[in-house]
């Protein structure tokens, strides 16, 4: 169906031509007339098909036209005012007008002189689509399909010419975004106009210079990648600079200034700076894609659909290393970072939560090389070196990042807005607002539960505090420390049952004193962190997926390596072996402050257990798949005091119950725990609400269903364990990943 009968396009460079033929390839348009300088383009675009007749000006096809039509202006952006004022002299009533200039301020000001003011029928609008190639030879239909097509909309714009506008472009597959015409200009400036400025100027540069005679010659990769874009139009980008001056010359100062900096760091062999624009920006670049792309200008995190298909029945078998501890991952970044030198980490893990927190503290000035394998080497600022962020910190999916960074950023002299995903945006942080607010600080997150964002000011002098924990939970314990650090005297933190003491541990092997008097954790304030190595053991919140696995799976036998065995994090060894597991622990030792160990798991069959309370928060992580256990397991397992699991990346109790109840187990779901009778598990679809941990167990269910189980929206294991897809397979879950 026809967007628009007549379109008629004047100026058929490469912009205006391949409009044009993309509507008519795919048949959206009734008919294209063309206005062009020269008669030659004329007949070029009509024996390519492009137009079906054109003229060398506007007003001789304008008795052609009636309301409904649209007059696309792709002329060079000084040139737009003219055909302006062409369109007023001979245009009828109710003809659109819109237009491809790279500069949105400067048409509008150019209709405002023409008509007085912006005519109701005008939509200013900029394909973020081009090439270096011009002219109506390079025309090419599928230019704009999955590029962006902003539109600068005002108040005076009517809706009907605004949306005729939007379906002339949606109709070449291009993606329509509407924008305030200050923020085009301005960003454009940056991210298009800058870089055409430099690249222009480079080659020029190196043109003139006599000594460089032979440098074309010589350049490869670097050289073409960077200043392909020297080969564009130079009058479109004559316009586009003056048109949009002030905000490229701001631009301009901007990276002036920034390379001058780079230049005294050459100069002085400040390796620390170089390394640091260099990791910095090689961060950025290869996040580009994942961070920016289909996003437009709104940087945040791009999770693809995945969906995980599972076939029933298997058995799991040999030896595997499951990627770093995420707990201990985050601390090594967030210590290292506030210690006095070089850090070097190994183990590192390279998932989505832990590389929110190494971005947020690159966002803080802190040099990070890395990660790489799991090495990253942190060039330490010391507890009061961080530099305020340039805009939001934005944590992703981490909860342990956001309640963490809390307790570091309330002691900090700047302010800080803290952000996330979808779900970390709906998990309570008044847990850590409250206590941080005792200790002095200004904080503030929303509404009754205090959800993110959460709003730090910073420059406020923290009082020591004796603090009793409400929860047992590891995060608010080391947020409430981290602040300590930044404390006059001495804070304390009390818990109601042990958590997870990697703070404490880590703190001490950066040489910072902490004590620890039965559940009471203390530290006094104002002491340096001094840097060190740090060995990340394998993450056992990960490893219990194969733990489950290897235990109910018949057959089964399994060695996973190097595990981290923290005495705080065994709830789910003991809890298995209470459910008459076959573990056995071997070659135990210790690794930077941590036990670590191999755990060997082969098939027993299981039994329906009471879970110990205390065993819940040293298990925390590890309930979704314990909960698959249960469901395999023989008799009933019950669980109380975990009231927790309905606050973390989804509500794990209802989710969970939700998906077993689909696959046929008894399940149900009390206020502080479940109740599940072991059963044959069936087939079906599961939810896992984009919640890793939910995904991966029922992964591990699939080994003793009855038939396929598929589980939506899996995205987010890339969260906290990367590979889990490719090392489920290599074991012998039948898992198979459907990805959009
Ligand atoms: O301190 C940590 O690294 C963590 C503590 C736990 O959260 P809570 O403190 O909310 O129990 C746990 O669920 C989370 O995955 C990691
Ligand atoms: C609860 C979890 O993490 P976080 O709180 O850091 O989002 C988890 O990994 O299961």
């Amino acid at each position: 169906m026809n967007v628009v009968n007549t379109l008629v396009v004047v100026g058929l460079g490469l912009i205006g031509s391949s409009l044009a033929a993309g509507l008519k390839q795919r048949g959206r348009v009734g008919r294209v007339l063309g206005v062009a300088r020269r008669t030659e383009t004329l007949q070029e675009a009509q024996s390519m098909g492009i137009i079906d007749a054109g003229a060398l000006s506007l007003s001789e096809l304008s008795g052609e036209l009636v309301p409904g039509d649209v007059v696309f202006i792709s002329v060079p952006t000084l040139a737009v005012e003219s055909v302006l004022d062409e369109c007023k002299a001979c245009l009828p009533a109710g003809i659109i007008i819109t237009d491809g200039a790279s500069v949105k301020g400067s048409v509008l000001d150019a209709a405002r002189r023409v008509w007085g003011v912006v005519p109701p029928e005008l939509v200013a609008g900029h394909p973020i689509a081009g090439s270096e190639k011009s002219g109506v030879s390079a025309c090419n239909p599928d230019l704009y399909v999955n590029h962006r097509v902003i539109l600068t909309p005002v108040e005076e714009t009517s809706i009907g010419a605004h949306q005729k506008v939007t379906a002339l472009w949606q109709a070449v597959e291009a993606e329509v975004l509407n924008m305030p015409v200050d923020l085009h200009d301005d960003v454009l400036a940056a991210t298009s106009h800058l870089p055409h400025a430099i690249a222009y100027s480079l080659v020029d540069t190196l043109a003139h210079d006599s000594d460089n005679e032979d440098i074309f010659r010589y350049a490869a990769g670097g050289f073409r990648d960077f200043t392909r874009i020297a080969s564009s139009d130079p009058v479109m980008w004559h316009d586009i600079m003056q048109a949009n001056q002030a905000s490229v010359l701001d631009a301009i100062d901007l990276f002036s200034a920034n390379l001058g900096r780079l230049r005294k760091a050459i100069a002085t062999d400040d390796s620390e700076y170089m390394l640091g624009v260099f990791t910095r920006a090689k961060e950025a670049r290869d996040h580009f894609t994942r961070l920016i792309n289909k996003q437009a200008f709104v940087p945040k995190m791009q999770s693809k659909e995945v969906t995980y298909v599972m076939q029933p029945g298997g058995q799991v078998n040999g030896q595997i290393r499951v990627p770093g501890d995420k707990s201990i991952s985050h601390r090594s970044i967030m210590l290292g970072s506030l210690a006095e030198g070089v850090t070097e980490v190994e183990g590192f893990l390279e998932g989505e939560d832990a590389l929110a927190t190494l971005q947020a503290f690159r966002d803080m000035g802190v040099v990070i090389e890395g990660p790489n394998n799991g090495r990253v080497k942190i060039h330490g600022v010391g507890l009061h070196g961080l530099q305020k962020p340039a805009g939001p910190l934005y944590l992703g999916n981490s909860g342990t990042s956001m309640r963490l960074l809390a307790g570091i950023l309330a002691g900090q002299p700047f302010d800080t807005v803290l952000t996330g995903d979808e779900s970390l945006s709906k998990r309570p942080m008044n847990r850590v607002v409250k206590p941080l607010l005792s200790m002095g600080a200004r904080i503030e997150a929303e509404g009754e539960k205090g959800f993110p964002p959460v709003k730090i000011t910073g420059g406020q002098s923290l009082r020591a505090m004796d603090y009793t924990l409400p929860m047992a939970s590891a995060q608010v314990k080391s947020c409430v420390l981290l602040a300590g650090l930044y404390a006059d005297g001495e804070t304390s933190v009390t818990e109601p049952a042990p958590t997870r003491d990697h703070t404490e541990r880590m703190l001490r092997g950066f040489g910072y004193k902490v004590s620890s008097e039965g559940p009471k954790a203390s530290l006094k304030g104002g002491s340096s962190l001094f840097a060190t190595q740090i060995d990340v053991p394998a993450d056992i919140s990960s490893a219990a997926f194969f733990m489950v696995a290897a235990s109910i799976a018949p057959g089964s036998d399994l060695t996973l390596t190097h595990v981290g065995i923290n005495p705080t994090r065994i709830g789910i060894i003991n809890i298995l072996r209470l459910m008459g597991a076959d573990i056995t622990i071997s070659n135990e030792r210790e690794v930077g402050g941590e036990p670590v160990a191999d755990i060997r798991v082969q098939h027993a069959p299981l039994k329906g257990i009471q879970i110990p309370e205390d065993q819940v928060p040293l298990a925390i992580d590890e309930c979704p798949v314990l909960f698959v256990a249960a469901a395999c397991a023989e008799g009933t397992t019950v669980l109380t005091g975990a009231e927790e699991l309905r606050v973390k990346e989804s509500d794990r109790i209802q989710c969970m119950a939700d998906g077993l109840i689909t696959l046929g187990i008894k399940a149900e779901p009390t206020p502080d725990g479940i109740v599940i009778e072991g059963g044959q598990l069936g087939q079906g679809t599961v939810e896992s609400y984009g919640d890793h941990r939910i995904a991966m167990a029922f992964a591990v269910a699939s080994l003793r269903s009855s038939g396929p189980i598929t589980i939506l929206n899996c995205a987010n294991v890339g969260t906290s364990f990367p590979n889990f897809a490719e090392l489920a397979q290599n074991v012998g879950i039948k898992l198979t990943t459907q990805a959009q």
